[in-house]
């Protein structure tokens, strides 16, 4: 890859943290003694080869798993003892692979429906028309955001593939994250939703941070600042994109094939 990068941000807040992470599933370690800080405003993406344990990690580090052992810590504050919902509250969001979207509900209902997610609001919100009101503007602004405006009518279900990851992208925007996590924004995408959902996601990483498993090399290549590379559940390398691509441990674990990064 030829991209440029901009140098990551030294120093800084650390707004995602792991120490010393480990995962077993009956005996197999998924996740062996992960260590990495994610620094506020960057972009980082995870990449490995397939089974090195990136789904795992990003369950890890979004409250969807319990580690065995170690600790993830968000702006300095323990999350893993947390229960997914209480994540989010503290301004973590995650998206899913496997699609979050009510497919027979429209588009703007599917953001309304997030919007009025527990983990978002007090309760009571329903008995005034006011909130309802405002819910339905941010609804509005949050579906141009991600460039589904005028899709606002249509069945979820008839969203194209590219379509759907814009949405569920919107949906992780209600929570208002600090952090949103990614989970491979552009897999099963032609050229055409990858490069629609790539510049969304640059776009929505402005002003928080965002974390991505990323299949996709060139994808990782346009966007990240930095990256982590697992191999057997545990890091290989993690750094600058353009230092950790040179990487000589790196470019063997992708078969040697250095045009892959
Ligand atoms: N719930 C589970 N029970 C047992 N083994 C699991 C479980 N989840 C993951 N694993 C194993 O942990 C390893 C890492 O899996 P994981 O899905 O995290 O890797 P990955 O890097 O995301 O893979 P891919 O690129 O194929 O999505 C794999 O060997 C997988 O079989």
């Amino acid at each position: 890859m030829t991209t440029p990068h901009p140098a990551p941000v030294s120093g800084g807040t650390i707004a995602l943290e792991a120490r010393h992470l480990v995962k077993d599933f009956r005996g197999f370690r998924a996740t062996n003694d992960v260590t990495l800080e994610i620094r506020e405003g960057e972009i980082h993406a995870i990449i490995g080869p397939n089974g090195a344990g990136k789904t795992t990690l990003f369950n890890l580090l979004s409250g969807f798993l319990t580690p065995t052992s170690g600790e993830v810590r968000l702006f300095g504050e323990r999350i893993d003892t947390l229960a997914p919902h209480a994540v989010v509250r503290r301004g973590l969001s995650r998206s899913f692979q496997i699609s979050s979207v009510f497919p027979t509900m429209t588009v703007r209902d599917n953001v309304l429906v997030a919007l009025q997610s527990p983990t978002r609001l007090p309760g009571q919100f329903w008995s005034r028309l006011s909130t309802l009101d405002t819910l339905g503007e941010r609804a509005d602004g949050i579906l141009a955001d991600v460039g589904l405006g005028s899709a606002h009518a249509r069945l979820a279900a008839d969203l194209s593939h590219g379509e759907k990851r814009q949405l569920e992208i919107g949906i992780s925007l209600t929570q208002e994250p600090r952090v949103l996590l990614l989970d491979e924004p552009t897999s099963g995408m032609g050229s055409e939703g990858i490069a629609r959902v790539t510049g969304l996601v640059r776009q929505v990483a402005q002003g928080r941070t965002v974390v991505l498993v990323e299949h996709n090399m060139s994808v990782v290549a346009e966007l990240a600042d930095r990256i982590t590379v697992l191999q057997y559940g545990a890091v290989l390398a993690s750094g600058a994109y353009d230092d950790v691509r040179r990487d000589p441990r790196v470019i063997e674990a992708y078969l040697g094939d250095e045009a892959q990064l």
